[in-house]
């Protein structure tokens, strides 16, 4: 004999219900079906009693709903010729329905045992149109009526089941028919004094498990819409997988903590007889499913089990110095929630007696924060104990698994990973059993708490980064092409997921939480919405991913100081914009402050050098104690190209514009060529030198006419240069008669600093920097004769993108 259990949603409707018979009938038989209510037709008919209990008229549309649904069951399964009397004996119960919802809008009362009378037509409604399907597809089925099975005392809303009246009846019955299908409503019994009873949540399963322990059958099966118990709920994690085997106690643990696929009343009849539990979905019947066994053990090396999540709680807390020391405090709180039927789903308590924080459902909370001020009143009057403090909007999130007992490190590791989120943890709990660690977080951080979760317990080797790219032009395009380009890679080699989630221009912003095509993406953003800089932080604030880096490729002021929101909540920065890190020493200072605070990266290494690895060089020789005593630089790529092709035939000011084609100037090359670029650089290598210095600090000087460095805009630049062209000439010029070469140098010595053109000789090691390339030299208390030298390209999209990726990587490296 087979028991097998059908959910809600597995007979929700007419094809879903063939899709169980089909199931039903693979089977070799005698097979037990027990069944739940149609899908969705418990909450009606709880809403229904309440409306009508409330001289709500509007029980009657939902009673409505409740018959069509039944009706049109039978008239799509039954054949014509069989209709009649099967359609009057579904009218005749639906009466029955009708009457007693009409008799509750009358008294304006429902008690728990009326409202389980009619709670109790959804399960006896379902079991017979199924059997009446079997019947009539010519099966010998047996419509068992549970009330006859299983006795329970009158705890109305969920009754306790006597085991040894209900064991007897249930072996005398399967003993004494011979059918070859039972079809059996779920959750419904009878008090000994022959009222209707049900089983609480989860009713149907321990409807089938108290069968099944009874016949001491082997294996019961829970056919649902999901293919088993997953590591995490699927529909937050994508990434969750079906744990195929788990032991009993696990899966208790799991489903305590909201994997609503099976309910902790359902394995307590057939925990003590080993009989295995079979989780199956009715919608994919070839998946495995889950195996829920005492047998099974987790043979890997992983020991979390599962992750799992219960939402609308509310935390209280009681709170007071006359609670320590003092007896019966705990007591007298937990005595008025089990007197009121409140259920306590999680409990800490402060080893200093200060305080008992729990949590309890949201729906709850208002009466519990009532009756505890009640009880507590007197203490609360003499100042010992605060009113009961409640928070709303709150989530339980638990790991889950056997061996978490004996296993050091994981709530260290779990912890770490929800902080670096920025998920703030309201309350800490481990269960006695060790088998779960829960954390209580507000209920917007549930989907990233998950996902990270997951990705830290059960995808180690791959992390999953959520890029927010500000500016896709010369060098944004260019770096969105390298990632699309180096995508499998990443994820093969380094175990780095990076997927670019929102992306903007000066006009629009465009998000996919699923990752953008980055193939594709142009289309996409024109058909984004106007950006301002405070929706799109706003935005992914929203979509509150974990591991989210905001990436600025823009050379914008506005955009630059939005970094201090980006990194207060604990999102990475990247850029290679220059503004932020050359501002006011304060805002730099603030920004490197707010990335040790909140544990998000702030990466800048193509502010100077474009892809050399300059920056991170200096950090290095800082950190392990090394001062910078003097530098000399030349920092501008464009610069170099410009003196480094101008000859004097061809105009200044087209060489200038062939350096901006080339993608090696600034936006507005006034920038460049007026010094500030350079000066820019210079004041970051000393900042991160360690020294405090603002702009003024640094003198500039300028190679440029007066007219050109009056220019408003980029053409009026371009036009002056032109205007202009014998000046620069007479440079070229007068450098050619020093057999010298034009070099724009950045030197900081001494406490001075100062940019500018330099006629450079050839015995100069700047002499020869060739095409687009930077130099830095750096004297220090180590390289004192010989300085350390990084010289290579220092401009250019591909290698500024190839700099801001490796920054990227730098922070999937240190997640992994
Ligand atoms: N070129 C190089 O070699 C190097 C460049 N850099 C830095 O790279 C940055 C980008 O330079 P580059 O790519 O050449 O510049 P581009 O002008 O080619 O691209 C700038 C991008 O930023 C967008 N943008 C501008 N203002 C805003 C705003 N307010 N909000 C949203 N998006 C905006 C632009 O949008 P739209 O197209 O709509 O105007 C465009 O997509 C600069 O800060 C530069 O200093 C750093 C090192 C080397
Ligand atoms: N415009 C800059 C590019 C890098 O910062 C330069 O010319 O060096």
């Amino acid at each position: 004999m087979k028991i097998v259990k059908f959910g809600g949603s597995s007979v929700a409707n007419a094809a879903n219900i063939l899709r169980c018979i089909n199931i039903v009938k693979n089977k070799k038989s005698p097979v037990i079906v027990v069944v739940s209510a149609l899908g969705g037709v418990t909450d009606l008919l709880q809403l229904a009693a309440n409306q009508a209990s409330k001289k709500e008229e509007a029980y009657h549309e939902n009673y409505e709903v409740i018959a069509h649904r039944h009706l049109d069951i039978v008239r799509e399964l039954i054949p014509v010729n069989q209709q009649a009397g099967i359609l009057s004996n579904v009218l005749r119960k639906l009466n029955e329905l009708e009457t007693l919802l009409q008799g509750v809008f009358y008294l304006g009362e429902l008690s728990l045992q009326t409202k389980d009378v009619i709670l109790s037509f959804g399960e006896r409604l379902s079991s017979f149109l199924i059997g009446e399907v079997l019947i009539a597809q010519g099966e010998n089925c047996c419509s068992v009526n549970c009330r006859e099975l299983i006795k329970t005392n009158n705890r109305f809303g969920k009754a306790a089941v006597n085991f040894d009246v209900t064991n007897t009846i249930i072996r005398q019955y399967f003993a004494k028919n011979n059918c070859d299908y039972y079809i059996v409503p779920g959750f419904v019994a009878e008090s000994e004094d022959k009222f209707i009873t049900t089983l609480g949540r989860g009713g149907s399963d321990y409807t089938a498990a108290i069968i099944a322990a009874a016949l001491d059958l082997e294996e019961v099966e829970i056919w649902t819409d999901v293919s088993g118990i997953y590591t995490a709920n699927p529909k937050m994690v994508k990434q969750a997988q079906v744990i195929e085997n788990i032991n009993f106690q696990e899966a208790m643990e799991l489903s305590h903590f909201g994997a609503k696929v099976l309910y902790p009343s359902a394995l307590e009849p057939i925990l003590p007889k080993n009989i295995t539990m079979l989780i199956k979905n009715t919608f994919d019947p070839e998946a495995k499913g889950s195996v829920v066994s005492n047998k099974a053990h987790n043979e890997g090396c992983n020991p979390i089990r599962g992750i799992s999540n219960i939402d609308k709680i509310a935390l209280l807390t009681l709170e007071g110095l006359g609670m320590v020391g003092v007896v019966g405090i705990a007591r007298r709180l937990f005595e008025v929630l089990s007197h009121n039927e409140i259920n306590v789903i999680f409990i800490t308590q402060a080893s200093s007696e200060h305080s008992i924080c729990f949590a309890i459902s949201e729906g709850e909370a208002v009466k519990a924060e009532r009756l505890i001020n009640e009880v507590f009143q007197f203490e609360i009057q003499q100042g010992k104990v605060k009113p009961i403090a409640v928070e709303f909007d709150l989530s339980i999130v638990a790991i889950v698994g056997d061996k978490i007992k004996g296993h050091q490190g994981l709530s260290g590791k779990m912890l770490s990973v929800l902080g670096r989120n920025n998920v703030n943890i309201c309350a800490i709990a481990q269960g006695a059993s060790e088998r779960n660690i829960s954390v209580v977080i507000s209920h917007k951080d549930v989907k990233k708490a998950l996902n990270t979760l997951h990705e830290a317990f059960f995808e180690e080797a791959v992390v999953q980064l959520n890029l927010f790219v500000m500016g896709v032009g010369n060098v944004g395009g260019k770096f969105l092409e390298q990632i699309e380009h180096q995508y499998a890679y990443l994820k093969n080699n380094l175990k780095i997921n990076v997927r670019v989630v929102g992306m903007a221009n000066s006009k629009k912003m465009f998000f996919n939480e699923e990752g953008i095509d980055l193939t594709d993406y142009k289309d996409d953003l024109a058909s984004g919405v106007p950006v301002s800089q405070e929706a799109f932080l706003e935005q992914i604030k929203v979509l509150n991913m974990r591991n989210s880096v905001f990436v600025d490729n823009t050379a914008n002021t506005e955009v630059a100081m939005t970094y201090a929101s980006y990194l207060r909540n604990s999102i990475a920065v990247v850029t290679c914009n220059k503004v932020a890190c050359s501002s006011d020493y304060a805002y730099y200072k603030l920004l490197r402050d707010l990335s040790r605070k909140y544990n998000a990266p702030f990466l800048y290494e193509t502010n100077v050098g474009a892809g050399l690895p300059i920056i991170d060089t200096l950090k290095n020789l800082v950190a392990s104690g090394d001062r910078v005593k003097e530098i000399q630089a030349v920092l501008s790529g464009s610069l170099n190209f410009i003196f480094n092709n101008f000859d004097g035939k061809l105009p200044f000011d087209q060489i200038v514009h062939q350096a901006q084609v080339e993608g090696y100037t600034e936006p507005n090359p006034k920038i460049d060529l007026s010094g500030i670029d350079v000066l820019r650089k210079l004041l970051i290598l000393m900042r991160e030198s360690g020294y405090v210095v603002e702009e003024k600090d640094i003198a500039v000087d300028s190679f440029l006419p007066e007219a050109c460095l009056k220019a408003e805009t980029v053409e009026e630049f371009y036009q002056s240069m032109k205007d202009n062209a014998a000046h620069f000439e007479a440079l070229y010029n007068k450098a050619q008669e020093q057999e010298a070469r034009l070099k724009f140098v950045a030197t900081y010595k001494d406490g001075s600093a100062k940019v500018g053109l330099q006629f450079i000789g050839k015995e100069h090691p700047f002499y020869n920097l060739e095409g687009k390339d930077n130099i830095v030299l750096f004297f220090t208390d180590r390289y004192q004769e010989q300085p350390l030298l990084i010289k290579g390209a220092g401009a250019g999209a591909a290698v500024t993108a190839s700099g801001i990726f490796a920054d990227v990587i730098r922070i999937g490296n240190k997640l992994n």
